[in-house]
């Protein structure tokens, strides 16, 4: 059974872009500059998805609920913003991304971006990996008062975009996506290469999983009027 659907969201960090290696570069030049040790990669990775505050308190504490010292902190966020004004734009697209919203463009579904990254990267990132003009709306993390998992973001672009959110789907690599996706009423499908936390993705809180995007097109059905044209 295919998901009827107009429009497909699409998760940033972790589903269309593999961020890690710019955000653990920039994350580990604002430790060396705090005089904190550096963190693997792997590490870092696993802080990405609920935003920028929650993963420069998570390089600094190693918890979000554990949180930094107030002066430590607020000497963090302009380093690691500059550090990753610096080196974001060279994240790449992972496999099958462009082909997949080529397609999906093509038969006629209605594409959006929802991340929780600030705003002033999002675009940038967008642009230069030539994703950008796919999308009819772009909502980033601090775009409005609430951001993933808050089902805010996605019921503003169904709203935006005239579309129910019976009648859309969210993809993306996290439990913070699945729980927006949820509490938005959107379907919800995930990809296993991104960042979740480091934890694998419980199949049973998803509608359906992809191994890479190109697969999201076989799941989908337009609704039947928009097929016909009318
Ligand atoms: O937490 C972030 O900065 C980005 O996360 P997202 O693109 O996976 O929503
Ligand atoms: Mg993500």
């Amino acid at each position: 059974m295919r998901f009827q659907v107009k429009l497909v969201m699409f998760d940033l960090d972790g589903t269309l872009l593999d961020t890690a290696p710019q955000i653990a570069e920039a994350a580990n030049r604002m430790l060396v500059a705090l005089g904190k040790p550096m963190l693997p990669q792997a590490q870092i990775a696993t802080y990405i998805g609920e935003g920028v505050q929650n993963l420069i308190k998570r390089c600094l504490t190693g918890s979000v609920q554990v949180e930094p010292e107030a002066d430590l902190f607020a000497q963090a966020q302009p380093l690691y913003h500059d550090f990753y004004t610096a080196n974001a734009t060279q994240s790449q697209p992972f496999a099958g991304v462009v082909p997949a919203l080529q397609q999906l463009k093509k038969q006629g579904y209605r594409l959006a971006c929802v991340t929780n990254k600030p705003e002033k990267f999002t675009l940038p990132l967008l642009q230069q990996a030539g994703l950008a003009d796919f999308f009819e709306v772009i909502i980033s993390g601090d775009s409005l008062p609430k951001k993933k998992p808050d089902p805010l973001p996605l019921l503003h672009i169904c709203q935006k975009l005239g579309v129910l959110p019976a009648e859309a789907v969210l993809v993306g690599d996290s439990e913070t996506d699945i729980q927006a996706a949820h509490a938005a009423g959107c379907f919800v499908v995930t990809v296993p290469y991104g960042y979740n936390q480091g934890r694998e993705i419980d199949v049973a809180t998803v509608d359906a999983t992809v191994q890479q995007l190109t697969e999201v097109v076989n799941l989908l059905e337009l609704p039947a009027l928009l097929k016909q044209g009318s």
